[in-house]
């Protein structure tokens, strides 16, 4: 349409033991050069846990064309949850019916483990070129309901008994850069014991979880007592890994 599009960047400053605010300040210039002329550039820093996914409801509300995270693995999560409420998609208010919002990412997190999955680096200059080029895909995205029925988004990978423990644990070790996973595996496995995972896929039967049961729903990886569900494997090989919703009760 000729009208210039609204991108806004949810800049996480303490992530990657506060790396990102420092590389977003130094990467700001290229940033302008690079886009600029195209679009208008919103810059939103984060004030604490959360905050990202005010700021991407918002954004999204107010008509933007894309909601980028700048950060790791943690800020993309809360951004994508900012586009939806009660779980519903947000709309932008006043931009018509067909008007859609992108997510996008500046890897710079401790893990940026969603990044890595596509084989993308974490140099931010690479991933601006991509932002330029406006290369989009449609992604699979999951989501998990607690015992309180609250619906909570995942872009990335949902981990259950023993990864998710390394995750929990890694989270407390973040100034150790990426040795946190290595130390958070550790911490898992430090008295862990295996417990019967049962899971329902699609209403069907309870099935005890091992390796097999795994591969066959969908993307789920097994680990010794645990699993690893990922929605989406390569959006941009057009391939998407489970083609229609699965639906996974579980218990432990
Ligand atoms: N201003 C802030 N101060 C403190 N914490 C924040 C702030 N803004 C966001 N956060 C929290 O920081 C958490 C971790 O951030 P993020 O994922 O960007 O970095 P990381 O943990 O270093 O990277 P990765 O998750 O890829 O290993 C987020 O889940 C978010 O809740």
């Amino acid at each position: 349409s000729g009208r210039r599009r609204d991108f806004v960047f949810v800049v996480n400053p303490s992530g990657a033991n506060g790396r990102t605010g420092k590389q977003w300040k130094q990467l700001l210039p290229f940033l302008h050069t690079r886009l600029a002329d195209q679009c208008n550039i919103c810059e939103c820093i984060t004030s604490g846990p959360s905050h990202a996914i005010d700021v991407t409801r918002e954004a999204i509300k107010d008509g933007a064309d894309a909601v980028i995270a700048v950060g790791g693995d943690g800020t993309l999560h809360e951004v994508v949850n900012g586009f939806f409420w009660k779980g519903s998609p947000v709309r932008a208010l006043d931009r018509g019916p067909d008007h859609l919002t992108a997510l996008g990412l500046i890897p710079l997190g401790t893990g940026s483990d969603f990044a890595r999955t596509f084989g993308w680096s974490n140099d931010p200059r690479q991933a601006i070129d991509r932002i330029v080029r406006g290369v989009k895909s449609k992604l699979d995205i999951g989501m998990m309901e607690g015992p309180n029925g609250d619906p909570h988004f995942f872009i990335n990978v949902a981990d259950i008994h023993l990864s998710a423990k390394a995750g929990y644990f890694a989270s407390m070790y973040k100034r150790f850069g990426n040795l946190c996973y290595v130390l958070g595996a550790l911490r898992g496995f430090w008295g862990h014991s295996n417990r019967d995972l049962r899971i329902k896929v699609n209403g069907g039967e309870w099935r005890t979880v091992d390796k097999v049961t795994a591969l066959c729903v969908g993307n789920a990886k097994y680990f010794g007592g645990g699993m690893k569900i990922t929605p989406t494997v390569d959006p941009f090989s057009g391939d998407l890994q489970v083609p229609k919703p699965v639906k996974i009760n579980f218990t432990i």
